[in-house]
């Protein structure tokens, strides 16, 4: 079946659906990672976007019931030069198509990724439809450059309905779930952490009140200046509890801390972003998925300084507090997908709660 994906400046890309069929709106974005399109699929984070893969064929590993980073899909559709209609793997469950079919997601292949990719690099991030339906350019065209594409309230559309626990017996953490990813709380379990998880619009009094060793600021999808009410929340736990935020958490303490964020005219959403960590001097190849960053002159005067910056564009890519014990980083040190180089992120949030701990 015959399928088009319409970008809001009128360009027309035709190829075949895979998927569900129908017509889907979003923020068209590119992930250059070569594997990992099930993690990228379910991660949260990509709510209210249309993502297309760089990688030239998708699905050859098929789905399986493990490299799901929550219990469903949250792209609004999905974008691939070729898809696999016959994979293998020793863990393979079944087909990509079947996959997005089950779970409604509409998906296009077959179209010129390449040359999508560097529009976007060109012309930035745009709106776009996926369709199946025959309705004309023009009327596609005048909707994506007049209807709001992405709700503000996304994070509460992703976030835990109620607080659950996942019991261990080292440190009490409060994870702020923004629509967190399994490996977030994976790589905390691991370290034999309690966790509790906690809906995005918990206040810090309730936070406070499990007397957490740490809290954990989980990343998450849309625009983070949008969330003043959890701005204020983080304001309020900074110097009261050691905290670590991942990306939307990060983004979340430098506002909260006074620094400002702004859009990135394409993302960075891959598996191999250079990272260089200022403390100890290493670089890192690190998984990345954002689409706002954190502006640099901003920094001075907040009481946040850099510990990270990007090889390849020079942007903020991690801060701490120089008084209380509060860090955060714009990647994912629990992959999913991607290179674990940054999974010592999680030990030295065991590092600073203990240090914490012991300056009491
Ligand atoms: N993965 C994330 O947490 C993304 C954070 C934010 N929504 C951004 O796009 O920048």
């Amino acid at each position: 079946m015959r399928a088009r994906l319409i970008l809001e400046d009128g360009t027309v890309f035709e190829g075949t659906a895979f998927g569900a069929e129908g017509e889907s709106f979003g923020e068209v974005v590119f992930n250059t990672g070569m594997t990992g399109y099930q993690e990228v699929l379910t991660d949260p984070s990509y709510y209210g976007q249309i993502v297309t893969m760089t990688y030239p064929l998708i699905g050859n590993y098929g789905v399986n019931i493990d490299d799901i980073e929550s219990n469903h899909p949250h792209v609004r559709g999905f974008v691939v030069r070729e898809w696999s209609s016959h994979p293998s793997n020793w863990r393979n469950m079944g087909s990509l198509d079947a996959y997005l079919k089950t779970n409604n997601i509409i998906g296009i292949q077959g179209i010129d990724t390449r040359m999508l990719t560097k529009k976007i690099r060109v012309k930035g991030t745009m709106g776009g439809v996926i369709t199946t339906l025959d309705r004309s350019v023009e009327e596609y065209v005048s909707k994506l450059n007049t209807q709001g594409l992405l709700p503000r309230d996304q994070v509460a559309r992703v976030t835990t309905k109620s607080t659950y626990r996942s019991p261990g017996k080292n440190y009490r953490i409060v994870a702020m779930d923004f629509g967190m990813k399994s490996g977030v709380l994976r790589s905390l379990v691991a370290r034999g952490c309690d966790v509790t998880v906690v809906p995005a619009d918990t206040s810090a009094e309730e936070i406070l009140n499990w007397q957490p060793h740490g809290v954990m600021l989980s990343n998450g999808p849309g625009d983070p200046a949008d969330l003043t009410d959890i701005i204020a929340t983080v304001r309020q736990l900074i110097g009261q509890v050691p905290i670590f935020g991942i990306c939307l958490g990060h983004q979340l303490i430098s506002l909260a801390c006074g620094a400002r964020t702004e859009r990135l005219k394409f993302g960075h959403r891959g598996a191999n972003h250079p990272v260089k960590d200022l403390l100890n001097g290493r670089c890192y190849i690190t998984s990345q998925n954002h689409g706002y960053v954190v502006v640099p002159e901003s920094l001075p005067g907040t009481g946040l300084e850099l510990t990270h910056i990007n090889q390849n564009d020079g942007s903020v890519e991690g801060v701490r507090h120089t008084e209380h014990p509060v860090f955060s980083v714009q990647y994912h040190p629990e992959a999913r997908p991607g290179p674990d180089d940054s999974d010592y992120l999680f030990d030295r949030f065991m590092e600073i709660i203990a240090a914490h701990g012991e300056g009491k």
